[in-house]
């Protein structure tokens, strides 16, 4: 084949390649409607001219967070003018003239001059138009952990959220956005004077929920029959027992990718090893990578056993290994188990109350590879 063949080939296994984009809006939107109404019921007073109440939104990775807060902020705007609903992203804006900015730019629709502006005058400009007007401002901070990197989340949260001090009557609120438990503690250390949130909890997608999902997914991507059941069934288990959807959707678009470089017009089994093989190694580099020193010292302990281990013993070598408190122990194991590198199992009473099992769920040489 040439390269133009390759470039403009139509045959293709996909109905539609944005269906597997990490911002597609998925047609069916199922098994967050509790989710959802947690948040309408935060944003509710908000259209009556009260403030929307301040919540915290907890959930692992791709458990849907985003997805849902988009999804109700588009129906909020569709049904009401009283409140602007505006969605940032921390890992892209940290700073207070960043963040202020995507607010500025959703009320005017363009962004602030780029230079010569001092942060009080967009400040003025936002929260005067929200006065002026009578709308409210809801903002949801989307991984609002990248906010501790500058020490900027006390400011950035003060400034939105007592705007009614300089500006009365203006209604104000916060979603701030977390994928990592730890963080919960962080932030109530660093803005609990003006914060005080409800919390709604995004838990992982159970296996049916999962298939569901994928399957929905392959119906808006691939055309009818590219793909078979028992081929969505297996990646349904591989990305359920990694405990990310957004694994499977990869796997998804890479094996139709691959089938596609084949030149097949069905996705087969040896499509999904290949596209399993690349992909196994770089996700848990990447998850690896995320730990602390603290967090990689006890996962490599584990990784060392032979057999599985109980709490109670890996605290202990744990502790002489790196002279840490019990507490750090427990804080690292719920992180690993948070991060499904590992899962635990009651097994009975041990000396500090239930002890527990600690099971590596994937290779251990694999594991100390990535450590070192
Ligand atoms: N209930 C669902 N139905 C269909 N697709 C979903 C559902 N939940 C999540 N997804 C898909 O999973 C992927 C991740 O979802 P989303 O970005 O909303 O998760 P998140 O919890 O915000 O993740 P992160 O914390 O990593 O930002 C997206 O591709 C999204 O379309």
């Amino acid at each position: 084949m040439s390269i133009e063949d390759i470039l403009m080939d139509g045959e293709t296994v996909f109905r539609n390649h944005s269906a597997f984009n990490p911002d597609y809006m998925p047609v069916n939107y199922n098994f967050r409607d509790l989710q959802m109404e947690g948040m309408a019921i935060s944003i509710r007073p908000a259209l009556h001219n009260g403030r929307p109440v301040n919540t915290i939104i907890l959930g692992q990775c791709a458990t849907g967070k985003t997805t849902a807060i988009k999804k109700l902020f588009e129906k909020v705007e569709e049904t009401s003018e009283k409140l602007v609903c505006c969605y940032i992203n921390c890992q892209l804006n940290i700073t207070r003239f960043g963040i202020f900015s995507q607010i500025y730019k959703k009320i005017f629709g363009h962004n602030p001059p780029e230079t010569g502006i001092p942060f009080s005058r967009i400040y003025q400009h936002v929260m005067k138009h929200l006065a002026d007007n009578n709308q409210g401002l809801l903002v949801a901070l989307d991984d609002v952990n990248y906010l501790f990197q500058n020490q900027n989340v006390n400011k950035i949260f003060y400034d939105i959220l007592r705007a009614y001090e300089e500006f009365p009557g203006v209604r104000t609120g916060i979603f701030a956005v977390l994928s990592d438990l730890e963080f919960r503690l962080n932030l109530e250390k660093n803005v609990n004077t003006v914060f005080s949130p409800q919390e709604i909890i995004f838990p992982l997608y159970k296996r049916n929920e999962v298939l569901k999902i994928l399957n929905d997914r392959v119906k808006d991507g691939f055309y009818p029959n590219v793909m078979s059941d028992e081929i969505i069934e297996e990646i349904t288990d591989y990305c359920f027992d990694s405990g990310d959807l957004r694994l499977g959707i990869d796997l998804l678009r890479i094996t139709g990718n691959i089938a596609e470089a084949h030149g097949s017009r069905k996705i087969e089994q040896k499509h999904l090893d290949e596209a399993i093989a690349s992909n196994i190694s770089i996700n848990l580099e990447n998850t690896i990578s995320t730990l602390n020193d603290k967090e990689k010292k006890l996962l490599k302990i584990i990784a060392l056993k032979k057999d599985t281990i109980s709490t109670g013993e890996l605290s202990k070598e744990f502790q002489s290994k790196s002279n840490l408190s019990h507490s750090s122990f427990n804080r690292s194991l719920k992180k690993l188990e948070f991060l499904r590198l590992v899962d635990t199992k009651y097994k009975g009473k041990g000396s500090r109350g239930q002890s527990r099992e600690v099971i590596l769920r994937f290779n251990p040489d694999e594991i100390c590879r990535c450590i070192l």
